[in-house]
């Protein structure tokens, strides 16, 4: 059975895929595939080709096409919004276009097929590849855009993946190393395995390849039907071409590399593994058939040089294609895969399929010159989840997908604004998501990274797809720097069965050129079992010279700390101090205000009283002014009328008298007559003017009685006074409180010092501990020989650094802070 391809098949695709096309006239790409100048190879644009996925059958009876997009010329597709997008809509209030332009380093279009996208994209990635250079494909697109499609094709018509496999085994073939000694390691490195470890390798590929034992015939059948369908397209027309031009290809290639001139073999090693709800698992992991064990869940470690890799990730040596293949079949059969509402087969992980190549010198003892990697990231659907109506888990998928993608957005804007020496540079968001994490060495310079755009033409996703072509406009403007010498800047460290390091094959590269394992930031995930015994012994130097630089500097901080919340109290007492007899000093004055104008209020009110109840009195006997002057004149007319009858009384008393003696001029008779009516009218005017007088001894004893009432009065008046007189001495009395009180806050205030001095005697405690201490430390790393040989010399050194002049500066600070306290105090007094 023809299941190896032709022999002369990979390098002969190389070279068709380097330099021709199809019908042997220069590739449309050439320029761009191959650069003359290390600087061009140095710094390229992100390379974002388009592939376009023509319409199915049923697509086309539901009416899905409607021309959405329009692809001008081989670099240039246009999206016509249809009208039931919301793009439409949104251009029809005014915002946005409903016609947009996006140029692509290659659009494919529906009716490429999978061997003319395979050259027309992979070409320049493999080719690097098999130099040395990383790489790294990944497809962008929403669900059923045809990224799966475009990855691993299907058994009959195989896509870019399996394509690359069958290019790098056909590249080495001849040269292939087969024995499993050699195996990846960490990120970049090569670990030499033991006899026992060699056949656990070779048991654990067994176990994996059994599960799909069953299948293998139908494998080897499709690798050899694609080699059948080549026959007839331009890599198979290559066969023709000479068998050594393999070994004119490949030697070459290692004198750039190592520059020595002796022949090179190369082993190949796979992992598979998928990022699913932001968690990393194997897919080469043999699953057990209990539904209940969950799956292990890989981390993500960096090694000394910062370099990503997955920890525990199984790595299988293929030796051929069609194992490749099946390996990639397995892993698939352990993806998840869940229904959505968009694509019935739809992948709502992320996978990565990784192909590394370790480059040995051919001899009965090979050294390691190099290790390449090769990864296919087959990115899940980027519909956002009001579009795939998810619900539950299918939410919390698309939640993570949404969030990896957009961070994978934000990390390829990031790396666009930060190439325009204008801007600020901005922090690129790499760690944010396992993702991103994983791909930050392609951004950086290690690798090459290309971007494959999936899009289809429904209606239905135009939103989703105009969104998509969005992030492939950023992408494409990423410039990636590429370190032309790829060995040099990927060192293979070397290590052997119990993970020592044991030779650095390449000549060229010291040691010194690893890097530094203090680089490696202690907030990372350090697998530290990576590391010899030396550099584990030199590590923890390292690190308990960290340790002790850090205490010193946590009880800088410390005392720091403790004199500034002194400070911070104190300040906070003299504030509260000052607050309180302010408030005092209000209280006081709004209680005396507010006594006054009570006092104030009493009088009034009192004053009020006794006037109403004057005039209540006066108006009980009120005797208009007029009426009692003509009351008093009546009494005046009627004295004068008294008197002047007292004065006619005498007179005719005297005539009487006179009358005594015979008158004889006088007849007796009628003197008589006369005398008795002058007595009677005498009698009369008499008791009249009596019964007055009476009445005015009346009037006069009924004004005595108001005047007496009055007085009474008066005294009520006074009683009320002397009442309030007695509220007001008691309202002074409750001043009087106060001010006790006020009294006692100024003692509270007293304490509030005393205590700041029982601080400062503390603070004074502490320094003399810390003195302690060091002198403790010293003797101790003084007892240690050796491995604290280094320490000493900081902590000696140390004695004449800030941090001696630290104490001595806290003293200062903390007798300062006293004399302040002992200052407030005495202002106080
Ligand atoms: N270029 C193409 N030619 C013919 N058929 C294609 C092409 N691209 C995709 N298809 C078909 O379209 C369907 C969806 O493709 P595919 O599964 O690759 O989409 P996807 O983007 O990977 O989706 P998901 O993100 O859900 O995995 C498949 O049936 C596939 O065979």
């Amino acid at each position: 059975m023809g299941v190896v391809p032709h022999r002369g098949q990979v390098s002969d695709m190389l070279e068709s895929v380097s330099f021709l096309n199809i019908e042997g006239k220069p590739s449309p790409m050439e320029s761009t595939v191959l650069p003359d100048t290390e600087e061009q190879e140095a710094y390229q644009p992100l390379k974002v080709f388009l592939r376009v996925r023509p319409f199915s059958v049923a697509e086309l009876e539901n009416h899905e096409s409607q021309g959405c997009i329009t692809i001008e010329d081989g670099q240039t597709a246009i999206l016509s919004a249809p009208k039931e997008s919301s793009a439409v809509k949104n251009s029809e209030r005014g915002i946005g276009n409903s016609v947009h332009r996006f140029t692509f380093s290659q659009v494919f279009g529906p009716e490429t097929t999978q061997s003319e996208f395979f050259e027309g994209s992979m070409k320049d990635i493999v080719r690097a590849y098999v130099n040395g250079v990383n790489g790294l494909v990944f497809t962008y697109g929403v669900t059923n855009a045809g990224k799966t499609f475009t990855i691993q094709g299907t058994s009959k018509d195989f896509g870019i993946l399996p394509r690359s496999v069958d290019v790098i085994f056909n590249h080495i073939r001849g040269r292939q190393y087969l024995k499993m000694n050699f195996k990846p390691y960490l990120s970049n490195a090569v670990k030499k395995l033991e006899e026992a470890q060699v056949k656990q390798e070779e048991a654990i590929k067994s176990a994996v390849l059994a599960s799909l034992k069953e299948e293998t015939e139908s494998i080897s059948n499709s690798i050899t039907n694609m080699c059948g369908v080549e026959s007839t397209s331009s890599n198979c027309t290559l066969k023709s071409l000479p068998s050594d031009s393999l070994d004119n290809n490949f030697v070459p290639l290692d004198m750039y590399r190592t520059k020595m001139h002796h022949r090179t073999q190369a082993s190949v090693w796979i992992s598979f593994c998928e990022i699913y709800n932001e968690y990393v698992y194997d897919l080469l992991n043999v699953l057990s058939t209990s539904k209940a064990q969950k799956r292990r869940v890989l981390r993500i470690c960096e090694d000394q040089g910062g370099n990503s890799y997955i920890k525990d990730l199984k790595w299988i040596n293929v030796q051929s294609a069609e194992e490749a293949c099946k390996i990639l079949k397995i892993g698939n059969k352990n993806r998840s895969f869940a229904c959505t509402r968009m694509n019935e087969q739809s992948s709502r992980s992320h996978s990565i399929f990784s192909i590394r190549l370790l480059r040995l010198t051919d001899e009965p003892q090979p050294h390691v010159l190099g290790v390449s990697e090769l990864s296919f990231c087959d990115l899940a659907g980027s519909e956002r989840c009001n579009k795939t109506q998810a619900f539950g888990d299918r939410l919390k998928e698309a939640g993570n997908i949404n969030n990896s993608l957009h961070i994978l957005g934000k990390c390829i804007a990031a790396l666009k604004q930060n190439q325009n020496p204008k801007m600020k540079p901005s922090y690129i968001p790499f760690r944010e998501s396992k993702l991103t994490r994983l791909f930050q060495p392609f951004f950086c310079g290690k690798g090459k990274a290309c971007i494959i755009v999936n899009v289809n033409q429904h209606v239905s996703t135009y939103d989703e797809t105009l969104h998509v072509m969005k992030f492939s406009a950023v992408a494409k403007q990423v410039i990636q720097p590429i370190r032309p010498k790829n060995f040099d800047y990927f060192p293979p460290k070397v290590v052997g069965g119990n993970s020592k390091p044991v030779v650095h094959f390449d000549a060229n590269i010291a040691v010194d050129d690893f890097p530094d394992s203090t680089e490696t930031s202690t907030e990372e995930e350090v697998d530290i079992t990576i590391l010899s015994h030396e550099d584990l012994l030199k590590t923890t130097e390292n690190l308990k010279e960290k340790l002790v630089a850090e205490r010193q500097s946590k009880l800088l901080l410390e005392v720091k700390i403790r004199k500034e919340m002194a400070e911070a109290m104190f300040r906070q007492l003299l504030e509260t101090e000052e607050a309180w007899s302010n408030r005092l000093e209000d209280m006081k004055d709004s209680y005396e205000e507010k006594l006054e104008s009570k006092f104030e209020m009493y009088k009034e009110a009192i004053k009020k009283h006794a006037y109403v109840c004057a005039m209540e009195q006066i108006e009980d006997h009120y005797v208009p002014i007029e009426e009692f002057l003509a009351e008093q004149e009546k009494v005046e007319d009627r004295e004068n009328k008294i008197l002047q009858l007292e004065k006619q009384l005498d007179e005719q008393s005297g005539r009487l008298l006179a009358l005594g003696s015979p008158n004889p001029d006088i007849p007796t008779t009628e003197n008589n007559m006369e005398l008795d009516l002058m007595n009677k009218t005498m009698k009369r005017a008499n008791e009249g003017l009596q019964k007055q007088c009476k009445e005015k001894e009346e009037l006069i004893r009924a004004l005595k009685l108001k005047i007496q009432k009055l007085n009474e009065t008066l005294l009520e008046a006074n009683e009320g006074y002397r009442k309030m007189a007695e509220e007001n001495s008691q309202l002074k009395h409750t001043i009087m409180l106060k001010d006790q009180e006020m009294n006692s806050l100024q003692n509270w205030a007293k304490r509030v010092l005393e205590l700041e001095e029982t601080v400062s005697s503390l603070q004074k405690e502490l320094e003399e501990q810390k003195k302690h201490f060091s002198v403790e430390e010293l003797k101790q790393q003084k007892a240690r020989k050796g491995l604290l040989a280094n320490l000493k010399s900081t902590v000696a050194a140390t004695a004449g650094t800030p941090l001696g002049k630290g104490w001595g500066k806290h003293e200062d600070a903390s007798s300062s802070s006293r004399k302040h306290v002992l200052w407030a105090h005495k202002t106080k007094e």
